[in-house]
C-alpha cells in the first residue's frame, strides 16, 4: 500500500532547476534508499517532501502522503504531520539539540507539545525512549556535550521516533559518525523499523548500508532520477552507466558485503 507518492517533483532556485521532475512511491514499511554523488539533489528532494526547503527554493509537483498533497499543506497542518506521522533524522544531529538544555528537557518539551501527559509520565516515556535506542536513563539529566557523537545521534533518533511515525526521513544520519557507531545506528534503525513497521526514506553515500537494509533504490544524478528499482536488480544488474560508475567508485562494497555475511558483523554490531 502506497504511503508516499512523489509525482513530478521539481525544485528550483530562481530559474535554476535543482530537482527535475522526479517521481517515486514509498510503500508502507518499505526502506527506500536514495543514492547519488554529492550535489545530485538528494537532500533537496527530502527537504521538499518535509517542507523544509530554504526560503529561496520553490517546489512544484505533488507529494501525496496517504493521498493528501503535503506540498499544499498549510503551516499548521504541516506541523501536525511532522509531530505525528513523519519524522526527520539529520546528518547534523548536533543541530537537533540546544547545548544549554539537558537531553531530558528536549524530550520533555517535545512530549509537552504533542501529548497530554503528566510530568511523571513524560519522564517515564523519555527514559523508555532512551532505553529503546540502547542508552541508559541517566542520559536524561546530561547535557548534549556530555554525550559522544553516536550517543547524541541515538538520542536524536529516540526523539524522532517518540510519536511512532509512519515515515522516517533520514538524511545521511551516519555521515558524521565513525564506522562502528554508524553500523550500530543503522542496526538500531533497522530494528525500530521492524518493531514499528515505519517506512524509511534513507539518503546515503554508503552502498554497504544500502545493500544491507534497502528494499528499493533510487539513483539520482544532476537533479534527475536515472535509475529506480528493487535492491537486487539495481545493485546486481545496474542498467544505467552512472549507477555502474557509482558502484565502481565504491570498492569497499564487495568486501563489505562479505564482511556483513561473516562473523565479524557480530563484533561491529556489539553494544
Ligand atoms: N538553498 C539553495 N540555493 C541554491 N542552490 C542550492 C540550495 N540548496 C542546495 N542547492 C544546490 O542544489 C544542488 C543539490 O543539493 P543537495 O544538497 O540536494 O545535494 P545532495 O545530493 O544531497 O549532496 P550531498 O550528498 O553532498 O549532501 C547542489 O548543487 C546545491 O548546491
Amino acid at each position: 500500500m502506497t504511503l508516499l507518492s512523489v509525482q513530478n517533483l521539481t525544485v528550483q532556485a530562481g530559474e535554476v532547476p535543482l530537482v527535475k521532475g522526479i517521481s517515486f512511491d514509498i510503500q508502507k514499511g518499505e526502506w527506500l534508499a536514495i543514492i547519488g554523488q554529492s550535489g545530485s539533489g538528494k537532500s533537496v528532494t527530502a527537504s521538499a517532501i518535509g517542507r523544509l526547503l530554504a526560503p529561496n527554493l520553490k517546489a512544484r509537483g505533488k507529494a501525496l502522503y496517504n493521498g493528501k498533497d503535503i506540498l499544499q499543506f498549510g503551516a499548521k497542518e504541516m506541523r501536525r504531520l511532522r509531530g505525528t506521522s513523519i519524522s526527520y533524522i539529520f546528518q547534523d544531529y548536533q543541530g537537533s539539540f540546544t547545548p544549554f538544555h539537558t537531553i531530558g528537557r528536549h524530550f520533555d518539551e517535545f512530549l509537552k507539545a504533542h501529548f497530554k501527559l503528566s510530568k511523571t509520565q513524560r519522564r517515564e516515556m523519555a527514559e523508555q525512549a532512551l532505553e529503546s535506542v540502547g542508552l541508559k536513563p541517566e542520559m536524561y539529566t546530561r547535557y548534549p556535550f556530555q554525550l559522544s557523537g553516536g550517543q547524541l545521534q541515538r538520542s536524536s533518533i529516540a526523539l524522532a521516533l517518540l510519536t511512532k511515525p509512519d515515515l522516517v526521513i533520514a538524511d545521511e544520519p551516519t555521515a558524521a559518525l565513525d564506522s562502528i557507531s554508524a553500523f550500530k545506528v543503522l542496526r538500531l534503525l533497522a530494528d525500530l523499523r521492524q518493531e514499528t513497521g515505519c517506512a524509511m526514506l534513507f539518503i546515503t553515500h554508503d552502498l554497504r548500508h544500502v545493500r544491507k537494509h534497502a528494499d528499493q533504490i533510487i539513483v539520482m544524478k544532476e537533479g534527475a532520477v536515472v535509475e529506480i528499482g528493487d535492491k537486487q536488480s539495481v545493485l546486481n544488474q545496474p542498467q544505467h552507466p552512472y549507477t555502474r560508475a557509482l558502484m565502481a567508485a565504491s570498492p569497499s562494497l564487495s568486501a563489505a558485503s562479505q564482511l556483513l555475511k561473516g562473523d565479524d558483523t557480530a563484533c561491529l554490531y556489539c553494544n
